[in-house]
Parts: C-alpha cells; sequence; structure tokens
C-alpha cells in the first residue's frame, strides 16, 4: 500500500461539485486550521457537544454543539432551532472570529449567519443523507457553508430529489464548501470518516462546522 503522505493534496481552487455546491478545496492553510480547532475547544468547553437522538428514537452516532444566536437541537425528537443548550440551559457561545471572515470571504450573503452547527466525527461515526431544511424558506437564499477540519471524510451530494443520482468527494482539513443555489436544498451526507488519517487533531477524528442563515 501506498503511503497516504506521499499523495500530495489536490491544488486549492473552486470545484462544482454540484450546480451552486461551491467546494474550495485547501481554503484555511495549517496555521488557521489548528487555531480554528483551538477556538472550538473553547466553544465546546461553554457548550458541551451532545449526542442527538433522532425522531426514531436512535442516537445519531455524531456529537453536535453550535456557537451563534442559535443552535440546532432535536427536542422530543422535533427538529428546532434553539437560542439556548438543552442540557446547560445556556445561551451558546459566540461564533469565532476566524469563522465569520470564512462566511464573509465565501457566502456572498450581506449578514452575519445565525448558527455556527459544530459536529464532531469519532471513529465510526456517519450522516445518512438529508437536507439542511429547518432554516424556514426566507433562509434558503443564502447558502449554507460547510468548514472540515481533522480526519478526510467521504462526503456525498446529489440534488433535491432523496433518491436521485449522487455523487462523493472526499473533504479534507482546510476545506469550505459552500451549498447555495441549485445545492441550497440539495441531499447530502457523509458515508464515513478516514478516522486517523488526518494529523491535526490529537487521537484521530473529524470537526465539521456548518454555518446557516435561520430565518425559522
Ligand atoms: O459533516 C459534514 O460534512 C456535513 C454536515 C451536515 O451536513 C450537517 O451538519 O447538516
Ligand atoms: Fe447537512
Amino acid at each position: 500500500m501506498s503511503d497516504p503522505k506521499l499523495i500530495p493534496d489536490p491544488p486549492a481552487g473552486k470545484e462544482e461539485l454540484a450546480p451552486g455546491a461551491i467546494l474550495r478545496r485547501g481554503f484555511l492553510d495549517r496555521a488557521a486550521q489548528a487555531a480554528m480547532a483551538d477556538a472550538l475547544r473553547d466553544v465546546a468547553a461553554e457548550a458541551p457537544l451532545l449526542r442527538p437522538v433522532t425522531a426514531w428514537g436512535r442516537p445519531m452516532s455524531v456529537r453536535m454543539t453550535a456557537a451563534g444566536r442559535l443552535g440546532w437541537v432535536i427536542e422530543r425528537g422535533r427538529y428546532a432551532y434553539s437560542p439556548r443548550h438543552p442540557e446547560t440551559g445556556r445561551r451558546w457561545p459566540p461564533i469565532p472570529e476566524p469563522v465569520l471572515a470564512v462566511w464573509r470571504a465565501v457566502s456572498g450573503w450581506p449578514e452575519p449567519p445565525d448558527c455556527c452547527l459544530v459536529n464532531w466525527y469519532g471513529e465510526g461515526a456517519r450522516m445518512g443523507l438529508h437536507r439542511d431544511a429547518d432554516e424556514g424558506e426566507a433562509a434558503f437564499a443564502a447558502p449554507v457553508v460547510s468548514i472540515s477540519l481533522g480526519d478526510p471524510a467521504r462526503f456525498r451530494i446529489g440534488g433535491t430529489e432523496r433518491r436521485g443520482p449522487t455523487r462523493s468527494t472526499i473533504l479534507r482539513s482546510g476545506d469550505v464548501l459552500a451549498m447555495g443555489g441549485a445545492s441550497r436544498l440539495a441531499y447530502h451526507g457523509v458515508d464515513r470518516i478516514l478516522f486517523g488519517e488526518g494529523d491535526l487533531l490529537p487521537g484521530g477524528g473529524r470537526l465539521n462546522l456548518t454555518l446557516r442563515v435561520v430565518r425559522a
């Protein structure tokens, strides 16, 4: 087997995964990734990671927290945006400035996001195909901006039909994906994490941030 370290990272640049889904590989350099991971440790210290339980009564494999005015939560099986952490009852911490800077650079949206959802993928964690559709009709003109840190992930994206064709790609640490336009309501998910293949986060794992405008 070849040493993955010998395979060069793909060049930085824009790639359209699907209409309106713009991937910028290597958008954040190593120092920016490390600084962001540190800022997220502070977020998780203030707003502890949770394991949401789906409407079907199954705990998700991903652990989550949030920053910003609102956080995405599952309350008694219902998906909602809440101003408070469901366990501490406290407001979510502010979105770290370097995260807001990414939003300003790629979103094309004049206002800051209301929510920075933080997903933590440990070994074996995944996220099934879904649409980000709880933000309210009036929010769908704004993209969802996703930032990946840590171990690579196999990410899948399709169109707005659940059973339509999909394609997959690897998202690596420092990659930024904006899902806007025709892809704002596209089905997407994470098939698997290449656990331990990144070297940003000690002990392995992946952090994903999604920045969202919420008008629900
Ligand atoms: O982890 C990812 O890359 C995607 C996360 C996602 O789709 C979500 O949080 O809604
Ligand atoms: Fe999503």
